[in-house]
């Protein structure tokens, strides 16, 4: 099986450590520019632009693909669930949470755009031409749309354009180029793309339940402690969340006194509260540690 990933630009690293931490080590090799090898001798890794990946995706040159949904939905239609999908959808299979960002209409601050009806036979400059011709069509705005590569902010300070459809996320690019927001577009984030024909695929299903463990172990810690064997029902009521506890004996303490080891996934946010808590109790010898997964 072969996974698109970025190549440069902003994904490319938290696509990597996402693999690492998944357990996929890439190897390094001469031609690493293009394809890596990994652990796993039926996953290989393809490098392709973050724009390009897909329709790597829908080609088959790569089953399966980590990108923005931007992307994808800029390369042709994008389905939830394998049953929905037509033979040229591309499957969401999974978001993975980074690369949060919005594709957005925006126009000078100030000037004649206000609204999107505003923009009735004017023209709106982007790097998203497909996804902002269906935007036109659903708000039923007649408008031209100018396919720019870059630094599409400058179009409207040029006269090349009235508005522009973007990717903003803290705003700050908007705010200095004095272009306000007039309405959402698309909201982003990267995603694990498959193509229909591979959703049901045991080796997808394998890297999927990979990445859905990193997921899932983010934001939680592992706890560990001893707690005397009579205070393990309070015990068991300070540790919030996630099922039961595990429960070992352990060694009777110098008095005799029964001992129990008691083992809990804990989120990350409950930890502070709940060590002290654990103590007022009878914990001790409480250790904190990160999850690197957590198959659920
Ligand atoms: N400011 C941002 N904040 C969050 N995610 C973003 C932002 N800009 C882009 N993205 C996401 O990252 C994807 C790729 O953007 P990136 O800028 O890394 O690639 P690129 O523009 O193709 O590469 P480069 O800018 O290096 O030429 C976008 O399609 C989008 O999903
Ligand atoms: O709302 P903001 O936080 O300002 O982010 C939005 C900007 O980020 C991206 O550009 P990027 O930094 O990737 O540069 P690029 O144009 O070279 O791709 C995007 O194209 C916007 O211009
Ligand atoms: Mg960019």
């Amino acid at each position: 099986m072969r996974i698109a990933v970025p190549n440069k630009g902003r994904l490319h690293d938290p696509t990597l450590s996402l693999l690492e931490r998944a357990g996929l080590h890439v190897e390094e090799t001469a031609d690493r520019q293009l394809y890596a090898d990994t652990v796993d001798p039926d996953v290989t890794v393809l490098f392709a632009r973050a724009a390009d990946i897909p329709e790597y995706v829908r080609d088959g040159a790569a089953d399966v693909g980590i990108t923005g949904l931007d992307q994808a939905a800029e390369s042709g239609g994008v389905a939830d669930s394998a049953s929905a999908a037509a033979d040229d959808d591309l499957v969401d299979l999974l978001d993975l949470g980074y690369g949060s960002c919005k594709l957005v209409l925006a126009a000078p601050e100030d000037g004649d755009i206000e609204r999107v009806a505003d923009l009735a036979g004017g023209t709106v400059a982007t790097e998203f031409p497909a996804v902002t011709r269906d935007y036109l069509d659903r708000v039923d705005v007649d408008a031209d749309v100018v396919t720019v590569t870059g630094a599409t902010e400058l179009t409207p300070h040029v006269d090349m354009a009235d508005a522009i459809v973007d990717i903003t996320s803290t705003g700050t690019t908007l705010k200095v180029n004095r272009l306000a927001v007039i309405d959402d577009v698309l909201d982003s984030s990267v995603r694990l793309f498959a193509r229909p024909d591979v959703v049901d695929d045991p080796k997808v299903g394998q890297v999927l339940t990979a990445f859905e463990s990193v997921l899932a172990a983010d934001g939680r810690r592992y706890l560990m402690m001893n707690a005397p064997k009579q205070r393990l029902d309070e015990v068991k009521d300070v540790i919030p969340g996630l099922g039961g506890p595990t429960v070992m004996n352990v060694e009777a303490d110098e008095n005799g006194n029964g001992m129990v080891a008691v083992h809990a996934v804990v989120e990350e946010r409950d930890v502070f509260a709940t060590i002290s808590e654990l103590k007022s109790v009878g914990a001790t010898g409480i250790l904190v540690t990160e999850i690197e997964r957590l198959v659920e």
